[in-house]
């Protein structure tokens, strides 16, 4: 399907797409392409060539970026850790951190190269859980900083009022679901594409809404396909525990997701 989809895109710019997937399965094409973009900078996607026919953007949009929602709290953690990551000095020459702030989009499919193009086509109306409300600040404002030698990522986490559970706390799906998310997006950075298969969590504190927390995710180990992440959620100075969490990620082929086993 895939190679087909890319045939169709391959006429408009130049067979670019369609050349590039020659011999390749459809397996092979997203795992390659999805852990290539997730080890490597995971700054922008390559932009496949545009034509004005054209009628999709080139870029997605990386909806960790500060707004007007986040509350001081907030931007200063998220500017703390930029201030960890790699930087372009005066001379124009970059300077090595050891934190990178990765990108967000509201389908996972657009890591792909071309991925912005093919989320236009394949389940044209899904989007993200966490990335799909548009209002910003009403439910998850998330970022991601991860740290690669480390093997491990604290994310940023501003918990918006639609998230509710017990009164003016944040519901405990909610908070499973950005731990899920967190060290997914660790797990997927290391292991390439993964599937959930176990999350196990103790909720310690009650989180009220509009809390911003740290979500501190570490590998713990990889033994064949199965990448183990621990969680911790703490307030931003480290005092306070919310939420402890240990996850199990299995590792597929995307044919997975299409009924095959691989
Ligand atoms: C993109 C970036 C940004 C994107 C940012 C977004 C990130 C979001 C991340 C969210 C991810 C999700 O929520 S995913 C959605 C929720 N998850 C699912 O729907 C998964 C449904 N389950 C499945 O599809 C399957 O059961 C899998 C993939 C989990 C496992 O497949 P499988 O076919 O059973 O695997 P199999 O090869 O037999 O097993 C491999 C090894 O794992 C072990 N194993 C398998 N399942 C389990 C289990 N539940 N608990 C313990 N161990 C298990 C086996 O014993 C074996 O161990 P050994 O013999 O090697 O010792």
């Amino acid at each position: 399907m895939l190679r087909h989809i890319a045939r169709r895109l391959g006429s408009l710019h130049g067979q670019q797409i369609f050349n590039g997937l020659k011999g390749i399965s459809p397996d092979q094409l997203l795992s390659k392409e999805i852990h290539r973009h997730l080890q490597s900078s995971l700054e922008t996607i390559s932009p496949i060539s545009t034509t004005s026919l054209w009628p999709f953007s080139s870029q997605p949009r990386d909806f960790s970026q500060p707004n007007s929602s986040w509350s001081p709290e907030m931007r200063k953690v998220y500017d703390d850790y930029i201030g960890l990551c790699d930087t372009d000095s005066e001379n124009g020459e970059k300077q090595k951190g050891p934190w990178r702030k990765l990108p967000s989009y509201n389908r996972s499919i657009k890591y792909a190269t071309a991925g912005i193009h093919l989320s236009k086509l394949i389940q044209a109306k899904a989007r993200l859980f966490t990335r799909n409300v548009k209002d910003q600040g009403a439910t998850f404002e998330y970022v991601v900083f991860v740290n690669k030698e480390e093997k491990r990522c604290v994310c940023v986490f501003q918990a918006g009022h639609l998230l509710e559970g017990a009164p003016g706390h944040v519901h405990g799906g909610a908070i499973a679901t950005i731990i899920d998310t967190v060290t997914g997006t660790l797990a997927g950075f290391l292991s390439g594409p993964i599937m959930t298969a176990n999350l196990n969590i103790d909720y310690r504190s009650p989180m009220p809404l509009g809390s911003v927390v740290l979500i501190h995710s570490a590998l713990d180990r990889i033994e064949r396909k199965k990448t183990y992440i621990t969680c911790k959620v703490t307030s931003t100075d480290e005092s306070k525990l919310y939420t402890e969490a240990t996850a199990l990620f299995v590792s597929i082929g995307v044919g997975h997701l299409f009924g095959s086993r691989n």
